[in-house]
């Protein structure tokens, strides 16, 4: 990987090419099929953006018999589709996944054939529940399922681990810009790039984790043409990534800003971005990463184009009402860096109005009663 490449490589304008090798989905019968002859049976939990347009790209490869989880949007789906304009697919297209259903499928009581892979990308927020591995566990069969976490920030994995001692975990750092523009429409603006590897789960032999990726990224892409990589390092990858997220993601979060607004103010990349990625530059190197070259920090505050409006993935949640990702890409960098001696002053500060921001939208979800802990000391 090239560290002078742009992190994203282009805001594509509104008016999208035609794609050349765009086939209609076929649309089939909406029902949860027992059987699939030797396609890889995969669960997609979490159909906003990115996991429609992986559910589209492994449905068109081929190798794939996609089931997707929607809950709000199932009736809506089940009629009418989904609407997508694509930078890779082209614009107008009409998607319904080959089986959808409202909830996580539990494959013991509905004696459903396991699942090889459950793509998970919805957000990570551990502070509420359920969590991830709540969420996906009735679906796993232990030996046998993959479960690919496509998900911002680090120790994503740690919970899911244990939950799941037998099972390969997978990495995907996904650096698709794709967006639900409204209910059952997706604006999917740049290309879907990935880095692919296995997590490292002590019960799970290393070339069963390696294979398991492997495979992922052949039925995901079987004709070659996106950009999914296997890297098997996949903490230096997820570090790589969290230079961006863990500094625009929740600057433009806390000022409600879209990325070439904050670069035309020197304040805000001076006293905050380029402060945060210097001491997530000090933790990655604390934590064994020792190839990133002092220019890489330059590199990335410079990355987006600056033709777009656009806002990183937690100003998004944010300004739509929602739960945002804050523990995975903020207080897991931060945490892993006071353990390191790593003084992580910004990053500290950020963390702090952050956890404040997602207690009001706790509270207005009714996820928080304003109330002292018998713990808290300022009562
Ligand atoms: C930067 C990004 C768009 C890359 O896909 C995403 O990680 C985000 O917004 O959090």
């Amino acid at each position: 990987m090239s560290f002078v490449r742009c992190f994203k490589a282009s805001k594509r304008p509104t008016s999208l090419p035609s794609n050349p090798f765009f086939i209609a989905p076929p649309h089939r019968p909406i029902t949860i099929t027992k059987m699939s002859e030797q396609k890889a049976r995969v669960l997609i939990v979490g159909t906003g953006g990115v996991g429609t347009m992986s559910a589209y790209a492994l449905q068109q490869g081929g190798k794939a018999e996609v089931t997707a989880v929607m809950r709000s949007n199932y009736e809506a789906v089940k009629a009418n589709g989904v609407s997508i304009d694509s930078v890779q697919y082209g614009n107008g297209i009409k998607f319904r996944p080959t089986n959808i259903c409202k909830a996580v499928p539990d494959v013991v009581k509905e004696d459903l054939p396991p699942f090889d892979f459950i793509l998970v990308t919805t957000k990570n927020i551990p502070d509420v529940s359920p969590t991830v591995a709540d969420i996906i566990a009735p679906a796993v069969t232990p030996g046998k399922t993959a479960i690919v976490l496509s998900q911002n920030g680090i120790n994503i994995e740690k919970p899911i681990i244990p939950r799941f001692p037998t099972n390969p975990i997978i990495s995907s750092v996904s650096f698709i810009g794709a967006t639900t523009r409204s209910h059952c429409d997706i604006l999917h603006d740049d290309p879907d790039d990935q880095k692919i590897g296995p997590f490292s789960s002590p019960e799970v032999p290393a070339q069963v984790a390696e294979n398991a990726a492997k495979r992922y990224i052949d039925i995901y892409n079987p004709h070659g043409k996106l950009d999914l990589i296997y890297d098997a390092d996949v903490r230096r990858c997820r570090w790589r990534k969290l230079l961006y997220n863990a500094s625009y993601n929740p600057v433009s979060t806390i000022l409600r800003m879209d990325t070439p607004r904050m670069r035309m103010s020197a304040h805000v990349i001076d006293d905050l971005i380029r402060p945060i990625m210097k001491e997530i530059l000090a933790v990655a190197r604390a934590d064994g990463v020792t190839d990133f070259p002092d220019e890489l920090v330059e590199n990335v505050i410079r990355g987006d184009p600056l033709d777009t409006a656009f806002k990183p993935s937690m100003c998004q949640d944010v300004e739509k009402g929602n739960l945002f990702e804050v523990e995975n890409i903020v207080g897991e960098p931060l945490r892993e860096g006071e353990a390191k001696g790593v003084p992580m002053p910004t990053l500290r500060t950020v963390y702090g109005i952050l956890k404040g921001l997602q207690l009001q939208v706790k509270e207005s979800k009714g996820l928080w009663e304003p109330k002292f802990t018998a713990d808290n000391p300022y009562q």
